[in-house]
């Protein structure tokens, strides 16, 4: 679950009643003790948080906000009493507070923790505390807290100054506008990346799709996104709008680059950028800039390939919509080593590429990692040992990673020679007789960058222990060797150990008791414990330290002096190692940029060798990248689509035996796809669709071959998705994003249409079908395919020259129908429902009762047993009656309507060959009669079954 998901359905009133100052302190505030007084200061300072105060071991809350924790997070409701009155209390263990914040994140709140920043056994009186970090779920940095592998964003929206507006954040007819200048910025405050971007409404919340940010803050002027927030999986917050002001803006940026208004594309841009670093850095603890921010990327939308919400769910890229809810492309292609490369292969298929020769340089280094069998596994091996660079050094930079932190780097770094050795060519391979360096620039250019940090990887090595605990205050986090006075008090210590150690046998010894022993405790320290019975025994030297039921426990100058010694040289080494980590710490942060650079490295390397393994364990083929059409003379400007043996990547996991199929789109073509229920459209439409983004993402793609454009923008408009949430019908939804095609569709788009116009009357839907394919051809030059029930849609294969038909095939035998799931061209001439219906498990008398209605509809104009439409029969001969178009689907309303009004169907003599058909018009007349009388919408279930009985009993009676 991505930290966006915890926050859907959240009630906003239960974050208001208990976010900032809760009531009852706030009521009671002036005669507060100074600890409770110090709670309401940090409450009232963290408005839109809920405050967790340290007590000790424990994050307390109190009043309203305690009765929140106790129930979100399910833990008792207490009490705290005092002097000046009882206050409810509710706390969670520090130690393990991960999965308690988890739950109020789910719940929606942002959560401050108020931490003790000074030891409580050196302050004196109350102990200072202040709020150290703000956990949001866009900004939370806890790795138990944070999926592997994984993004999680906080963006922001900003309004630019358009508009004649003032500093605060422009003029608001302007900037609610949709082709007012949005900006968008993100950090993953985890990792530093940082994005900045522009656009108008539209574009920005396209973008924010892709981005899928865990939390959005908007400035003022904004605009509003449509779907709402929730549906879209993030949560917006409100923010200090000064954040957003221009020169605020600039300040904040200064530290993370130079001129930062000179780097951006306008105010908008500036604008978001300063503010959600603003915010990044407030929920932090507001410590300054994060030095760990080193590559603020702005980018344009139009230099990917743009995929709008639509279509990443269509598709099924990251998110699958049917019930194997794993089965998405994304998984289809993850056969990453390390959390470094997952990212980075989820960044590129948000992001597939437009330019062609970014695109083959991709290719190309998949293309020698696929050859290279023994590469490909010495560098999965190598990767798998490969920590999460990026997170580590956000936490290294923060000043909050542990020893382990580093010591996980040092792994990491050691993996780095065998990585470049790989590459070369290691274990015999032969790469490249002449230089020993790998074939492709890519991979040149990847080996390059593997930085292998010596000094960093020495550094680690001599100075932090091999197998250090979780905690650095308390010693046993350095190694030996690496700091001389801290050796030297580790050997004092040792020394006095070891004389302790050996203090038991020789007091033994001096006095002669032989039951004298030697022990320690925590509020005395070392004592020589002798029982009474041998007190007289016990030598001048002794001084009582404390008294037992049968025993005396004494210390002597010398153990007193050996105990101090040892203490204070623990003490002394304890502080000295926090002090050497934290300057080890320091300096490892100082490498940030350079470690960046090598998990960039390692993230591409990961995500190049992914698609290799996948193309060679798949079958997959290298896609030969035609050039845009703009790009020169050679180009040939109809250069579409043609991919052989075409195969879907998702189901063809699924289908043991997937029928691969072939597709020839020129640039500008439209296929329309006819053929039965469950014949395989989709599948085949969706195929084409993958292919692209596939290939343009830099793998290879499931096929025989495969020749493809660089298209720049992919349309979808797949399926009857229903938004119940976002209030629109089904066909409302498809109608906007239908408007959303038309509007921006061209020549460089790929479109996909499945059964546009379904979610109404068929005669509405028919036209708006076909009004649609003829504006896509006409005036877009779009390349599309457009699968359809509305048979008279082919019809357009004749008047518009590039519209092309297809269909899907089915042989029916008996009353089975078996699919082929082959498209061949043409267009089909029968839909097979009846017999989907049937294996839908649709009750026999009513499969039964229709199939006898649909052959009295086509009376005969079917073919025969194989239902495989000839390509004439398919291009007209199921020619229009009363100059409307036939739909072999047409509903059962339309269809008796037809009827009464006497219209024959079909105007071949062939019979049909289902048995039913011998019913005649006679019978079926009459039952129509009947039938249309049924008053539907007052009917039980019951009354329903009982008229359909009936009926039935009548095709008995004439049978
Ligand atoms: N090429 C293929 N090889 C094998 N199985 C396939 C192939 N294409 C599709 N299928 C199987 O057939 C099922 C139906 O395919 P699909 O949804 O594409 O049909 P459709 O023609 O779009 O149906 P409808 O018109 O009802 O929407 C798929 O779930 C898949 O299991």
């Amino acid at each position: 679950m991505s930290a966006g998901d915890r926050i859907r359905g959240m009630p906003t009133a239960d974050r208001e009643t208990v976010t900032g100052l809760p009531p009852g302190i706030a009521a009671a505030r002036e005669e507060l003790t100074p600890m409770l007084s110090q709670y309401a200061d940090l409450c009232a300072a963290h408005e839109d948080a809920l405050v967790l105060f340290q007590v000790g071991d424990f994050y307390e809350a109190f009043c309203e906000a305690a009765a929140a924790v106790a129930r979100v997070c399910e833990v008792t409701l207490t009490e705290r009493s005092d002097s000046t009155g009882d206050y409810p209390m509710a706390g969670v263990p520090i130690d393990n507070a991960a999965p308690y914040l988890e739950s109020l994140l789910d719940a929606g709140y942002r959560v401050a923790l108020g931490d003790q920043v000074e030891d409580a056994e050196q302050a004196s009186g109350l102990v200072d505390r202040a709020v150290t970090e703000v956990i949001t779920p866009g900004t939370v940095v806890e790795d138990e807290l944070l999926e592997a592998g994984t993004t999680n964003y906080v963006a922001a929206v900003a309004a630019g100054d358009g508009g004649g507006g003032s500093d605060g954040g422009g003029g608001s007819d302007e900037t609610g506008s949709e082709t007012a200048t949005v900006g968008l910025a993100a950090v993953d405050v985890s990792t530093g990346e940082f994005l900045v971007t522009s656009g108008d409404r539209d574009a920005v919340a396209e973008e924010l799709d892709r981005v899928a940010p865990a939390e959005l803050i908007a400035g003022p002027n904004a605009p509003d996104f449509d779907p709402s927030d929730a549906e879209r999986g993030w949560t917006t917050h409100a923010y200090d709008t000064g954040a957003f002001e221009r020169r605020a803006a600039i300040e904040r940026l200064e530290p993370y680059l130079p001129a930062p208004d000179r780097r951006f594309d306008g105010d908008a841009e500036l604008r978001a950028a300063g503010a959600v670093l603003a915010y990044a850095e407030y929920t932090q603890g507001d410590d300054g800039p994060l030095s760990y921010v080193t590559r603020i990327r702005r980018y344009d939308p139009r230099d990917r390939l743009r995929l709008d919400a639509a279509a990443q769910r269509s598709l099924e890229l990251f998110e699958n919509r049917g019930l194997g809810a794993s089965d998405t492309l994304f998984d289809a292609l993850d056969e990453t080593s390390c959390a470094l490369g997952r990212r980075c292969l989820e960044r590129w298929l948000r992001r597939p590429l437009v330019d062609a020769d970014a695109i083959r340089s991709r290719h190309d280094a998949v293309g020698e990692l696929a050859d290279r069998t023994l590469a490909r596994e010495g560098l999965a091996d190598a990767l798998g040992a490969a920590y999460d660079l990026e997170r580590l050094v956000g936490r290294i930079s923060r000043g909050r990673a542990d020893a382990r932190d580093l010591r996980s780097l040092h792994a990491t770094l050691a993996v780095v020679p065998a990585l470049k050795a790989t590459l070369a060519g290691a274990a015999g391979e032969r790469v490249d007789d002449e230089t020993d360096l790998p074939r492709t620039d890519r991979l040149r250019d990847l080996r390059d960058r593997l930085d292998e940090l010596t000094e960093v990887r020495e550094l680690i090595d001599d100075a932090i222990a091999a197998n250090p605990p979780p905690e650095i205050t308390e010693g046993g986090v350095i190694g030996s060797g690496f700091d001389d006075d801290l050796d030297d008090l580790r050997d004092t210590e040792r020394e006095g150990r070891e004389w302790v150690a050996d203090l038991e046998a020789a007091e033994r010894e001096r006095t002669g008791i032989d039951s004298l022993s030697v022990g320690h405790n925590q509020v005395h320290g070392y004592y020589i414990e002798v029982t009474d019975a041998n007190l007289d025994r016990v030598p001048d030297d002794y001084r009582r330290r404390q008294t037992l039921k049968n025993s005396e426990r004494y210390y002597t100058p010398d153990l007193k002096e050996r105990e101090e010694e040892i203490v204070g040289a623990a003490e002394r080494a304890d502080a000295l190692e926090y002090e050497l980590f934290v300057d080890v710490r320091g300096r490892v942060a100082d490498e940030t940029e350079r470690i960046q650079g090598l998990a960039d490295a390692i993230a591409e390397l990961d995500a190049l060798r992914s698609l290799a393994t996948v193309a060679v364990e798949r079958d997959y083929v290298r896609p030969e990248i035609v050039d845009d059409p703009a790009a020169g003379p050679d180009a040939d400007p109809d250069a579409g689509v043609e991919i052989e043996g075409g195969r879907h990547p998702v189901v063809e996991r699924a289908e043991e035996s997937f029928v691969p199929n072939d597709a020839d789109l020129p640039r500008g073509s439209i296929a329309v796809i006819t053929g039965p229920n469950m014949s395989g459209k989709s599948t085949y439409m969706r195929s084409v669709a993958l292919a692209v983004v596939l290939a343009q993402t830099g793998s290879f793609v499931p096929a025989q071959a495969a020749t493809l454009p660089v298209f720049d923008r992919l349309f979808t408009r797949v399926g009857a998705s229903d938004d119940i949430a976002g209030g629109q019908s089904t066909f409302m939804r498809e109608m906007s994003e239908l408007t959303e095609i038309l509007h921006d569709a061209g020549p460089n788009s790929l479109v996909l249409l499945d059964e546009v116009g379904r979610g109404t009357a068929t005669t509405d839907g028919r036209a708006i079908a076909r009004a649609a394919a003829e504006f896509i051809h006409d005036k877009l030059g779009a390349t599309a395919l457009f699968a359809t029930h509305y048979h008279g849609l082919t019809d357009l294969a004749e008047e518009r020259e590039r519209v092309f038909n297809l269909h899907f095939t089915a042989t029916r035998e008996g009353g089975d129908v078996t699919f082929l799931h082959r498209v061949v061209p043409g267009a089909s001439s029968s839909s097979y429902g009846v017999e989907v219906a049937e294996l839908a498990g649709v009750p026999a008398p009513v499969v039964e009762r229709s199939r006898s209605l649909v052959a009295a509809e086509t009376d005969g104009s079917e073919t025969g047993a194989d239902a495989e439409a000839t390509d004439t029969e398919a291009d007209g001969a199921d020619s229009p009656t009363d100059g409307e178009e036939e739909d072999a689907d047409a509903s059962l309303r339309e269809f008796l309507a037809e009827e009464t009004e006497g219209g024959e169907k079909g105007e071949s003599a062939g019979a049909a060959t289902d048995s039913d058909s011998a019913s005649g018009e006679g019978s079926a007349t009459g039952l129509t009669a009947a039938l249309r009388e049924l008053d539907l919408a007052r009917m039980t279930p019951i009354e329903a079954l009982n008229a359909l009985h009936d009926l039935q009993s009548r095709v008995d009676d004439d049978g």
